[in-house]
């Protein structure tokens, strides 16, 4: 089994949570919250040593809650009397938002009436969620009961749902300086995280799923068929396919901590060459040639690979990688649990007695995910959770992102944390990419709010290209 250098108590008492005493019309409650630490303690300094810069990046989360029991459209005002740029439909009760910025416009319309601005809101810090109330008329006790009065039962439940958010919501600023994304209730995150109490902490995993350090003939590698147990029970017979692997007995990862809020952290070595290589292979077709891509200098060209006479003949980039596509994929998908601390069987399905305290037997983690970057092409800062439906009882979200880099000595093309909080510059926090390393975040904070400082934007490639998987993970589930 992997080990770990973070005990259970590490895990479970993590320092940046408080209670917080709140009250939103039933009695008084609690809950632990995440209050952001002081930066001092992100240089292993006492309290008040340090001040937090301001990002040069003021990106902002924007949500807009649809409070009325009809479906609007919402739009993004570009403010200069051309039309709006629609963002999407939120049906009744839902919500829609973006990554945006202080001073931009948005506005909600009918669905069927474009021109009838219902309500429009500039996005102006600290405040991210904008709520299109049509029910509540402030000061006007009368006119808000007639409104009520006109909601169905279940309108009327899932109204009173929302003005419970918006309570919840005022009061965990309150304590917490930060806007809640979620939609009250959220529990907090079901599987671990990472502790970044400061930079260049270190956290090490040891696994036994060890590199491949030569790739298999492709008749060795068919796909994984069996689900649930089966195929628990097969593969820990004996580590598959071992003559390719590094005779090591374990692998030895070590996290180090690059930024303490937004929590990530880097992996190098995470990947092996050949790993590196059969992943660009099963993506692209090009299958390289060892001895030219062995060494950190030698990586090829996407031009150099067309050239390639040895390559497949495949000319569509095939974008998603399932788990099940053969064992070496298999292989990193049970790495990165381990690297996660959570049961590989969760990020597969499941068969019927595994993990039975949950309804989903869906995989918790998505397809890798390849992108790429030619010159001039960039990912402008975003985020990678979305806003969940609040009738949903577990509100499923992108919980983790797993960034693999596959080439580096591109020139730009680094991956951003715009909005780190440091105390030394206003500059977000590249990252640079580099064979086989891994990028590990979190886009939600352990009290189950989203962590709008885990915005991250991939620069531009300004020479050369970029090579890069996604592998997500979400929470509770990825029943969404
Ligand atoms: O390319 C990168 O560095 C980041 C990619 C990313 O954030 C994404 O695809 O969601
Ligand atoms: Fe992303």
């Amino acid at each position: 089994d992997p080990t770990c250098s973070a005990t259970e108590s590490d895990f479970a008492n993590d320092p940046a949570l408080h209670t917080m005493s709140f009250d939103i019309g039933y009695g008084p409650q609690e809950m632990l919250t995440y209050v952001q630490p002081d930066v001092s303690t992100f240089y292993h300094l006492p309290e008040g040593q340090r001040t937090a810069a301001t990002p040069r990046h003021n990106g902002w989360a924007a949500k807009f809650v649809n409070m009325s029991n009809k479906p609007v459209r919402l739009f993004w005002d570009p403010q200069n009397g051309r039309p709006g740029s629609i963002i999407g439909n939120v049906q009744p009760y839902n919500a829609a938002g973006t990554a945006s910025f202080p001073g931009h416009a948005f506005y909600v319309t009918p669905a069927h009436d474009e021109n009838i601005r219902l309500a429009s809101w500039q996005v102006s810090p600290p405040q991210s969620v904008y709520y299109y109330d049509p029910i509540t008329i402030p000061g006007d006790e009368e006119a808000t009961q007639r409104n009520l009065d006109q909601l169905s039962t279940e309108e009327f439940e899932e109204y009173q749902r929302h003005v419970d958010n918006r309570e919840f919501s005022k009061q965990y600023f309150e304590f917490t300086g930060r806007e809640y994304l979620a939609f009250y209730p959220r529990n907090p995150p079901s599987h671990k995280m990472w502790r970044a109490d400061y930079y260049g902490q270190q956290h090490w995993v040891t696994t036994r799923e060890t590199h491949f350090v030569t790739l298999p003939d492709e008749k060795e590698l068919g796909p994984i068929q069996e689900v649930g147990s089966a195929r628990v029970l097969k593969e820990n017979d004996a580590r598959i396919l071992q003559e390719y692997r590094s005779p090591e007995p374990v692998l030895n990862m070590t996290m180090t901590v690059l930024s303490c809020a937004p929590r990530a952290f880097e992996i190098k070595e995470f990947l092996s060459q050949a790993e590196v290589d059969h992943i660009m292979y099963l993506t692209t077709g090009m299958k390289l040639h060892r001895s030219t891509t062995a060494g950190a200098n030698g990586q090829l060209t996407k031009e150099d690979l067309e050239r390639d006479d040895t390559r497949n003949t495949r000319t569509s980039l095939n974008t998603w990688v399932y788990r099940e596509k053969d064992a070496i994929i298999d292989t990193i998908y049970r790495r990165a649990a381990d690297l996660l601390r959570i049961d590989e069987a969760l990020l597969r399905p499941r068969g019927p007695e595994e993990q039975v305290q949950l309804k989903s037997k869906r995989s918790l983690a998505e397809a890798l995910q390849l992108v790429h970057y030619d010159v001039g092409q960039e990912y402008t800062a975003h985020h990678d959770f979305g806003y969940s439906n609040i009738e949903h009882p577990d509100q499923p979200a992108r919980f983790a992102t797993l960034l693999l880099y596959l080439n580096e000595g591109m020139v730009g093309g680094a991956t951003q944390f715009p909005r780190w909080v440091n105390a030394h510059t206003d500059q977000g926090l590249n990252v640079e990419p580099e064979v086989g390393k891994a990028v590990l975040f979190y886009s939600q904070l352990p009290d189950g709010n989203y962590d709008d400082w885990s915005h991250h934007a991939a620069m531009p490639v300004r020479q050369g290209e970029k090579w890069l998987m996604n592998l997500w993970v979400w929470d509770p589930t990825y029943d969404h």
